[in-house]
């Protein structure tokens, strides 16, 4: 369904994005993870087609590259949640939801029986229905990320671009997210492209996880074959453990704390004293 194949990306002659190659099928979940300034917010906006690409054939959508849709075809078929919202004073949730539709309007700002309905679903999947009549520059910053979620969801699309879509929902929100990214896949066949930088919400959710490192694609498969101390450490240079969870059903990533460093440390500084004889 989407297709990216040898995408390069430079703002100016400041290169970001290295043959970067990535296959998304209907009804898949893909992570997308890295360090900071690895090239993952480049990459979702460059298949949002907010980015002009210098070989046009680099993404394709069913065959057909991202230039050759017009601006509201291709809003119909992807839909892009960026990394920073803004808070849009002077309008309503129901109001921000609704501009979700604009790829639907044709004349003027009627809203038709569709509109309300794609309106009403996404704010009832979010969770959002008393908040409607809220101003959205009153909200906190994790209910306005979710309107800003469902107004994503109101475009109706195949295939949904979330830029850290859990930054800032409390616990509890953010692992009900993580089981609406699942529903959207399992219940409506979507494809979900999502930065996560808590490699545990990328583990819980991926059919597939990206790995990208300075700009490229460091590893890509499942989270077993991504997911591995060695990895880590190439990646973000730090030691951790990958455990496997009989409760969760699946593997957590636990960083070596400082103080499991300094145990190891005075362990280390024990053992050699005892072998030079200096500890009996
Ligand atoms: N508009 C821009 N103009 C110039 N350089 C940019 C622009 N946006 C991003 N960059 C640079 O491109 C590189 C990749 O940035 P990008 O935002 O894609 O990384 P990221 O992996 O999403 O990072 P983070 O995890 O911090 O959000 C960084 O070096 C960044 O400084």
């Amino acid at each position: 369904m989407l297709s990216v194949k040898n995408l390069t990306y430079s703002y100016g002659n400041h290169p970001v994005l290295h043959q970067v190659t990535m296959d998304a099928r209907q009804g898949e979940i893909i992570s997308l993870i890295g360090p900071n300034g690895s090239g993952k917010s480049t990459l979702l906006r460059c298949i949002s087609g907010l980015l002009t690409l210098k070989d046009s054939s680099a993404i394709q959508i069913d065959g057909r590259r991202i230039s050759a849709y017009k601006r509201k075809e291709l809003a119909k078929v992807v839909a892009f949640l960026p990394q920073f919202q803004e808070k849009m004073p002077g309008i309503t949730v129901k109001e921000l939801v609704a501009f979700g539709r604009t790829p639907y309007q044709r004349t003027g700002w009627l809203l038709s029986d569709d509109d309300r309905e794609a309106i009403r679903w996404s704010l009832e999947f979010l969770q959002l229905e008393n908040f409607e009549n809220r101003m959205v520059d009153q909200l906190s910053g994790g209910e306005r990320q979710r309107v800003w979620i469902a107004m994503a969801l109101a475009q109706d699309t195949p295939i949904i671009l979330l830029d850290e879509p859990v930054t800032y929902m409390d616990l509890k929100h953010q692992w009900e997210l993580l089981g609406i990214i699942s529903h959207l896949k399992e219940k409506f066949g979507k494809t979900v492209i999502s930065v996560f930088h808590d490699i545990n919400h990328a583990l819980e959710v991926s059919d597939q996880i990206c790995l990208l490192h300075q700009g490229k694609v460091h590893q890509m498969g499942n989270s077993e074959q991504v997911i591995t101390e060695k990895s880590i450490k190439e990646v973000y240079g730090i030691k951790a453990q990958v455990c496997r969870t009989k409760t969760c059903c699946r593997s957590v990533v636990v960083p070596e704390g400082r103080k499991r460093k300094r145990q190891k440390e005075e362990e280390h500084l024990e053992n050699h004293l005892n072998e030079i004889g200096l500890l009996s």
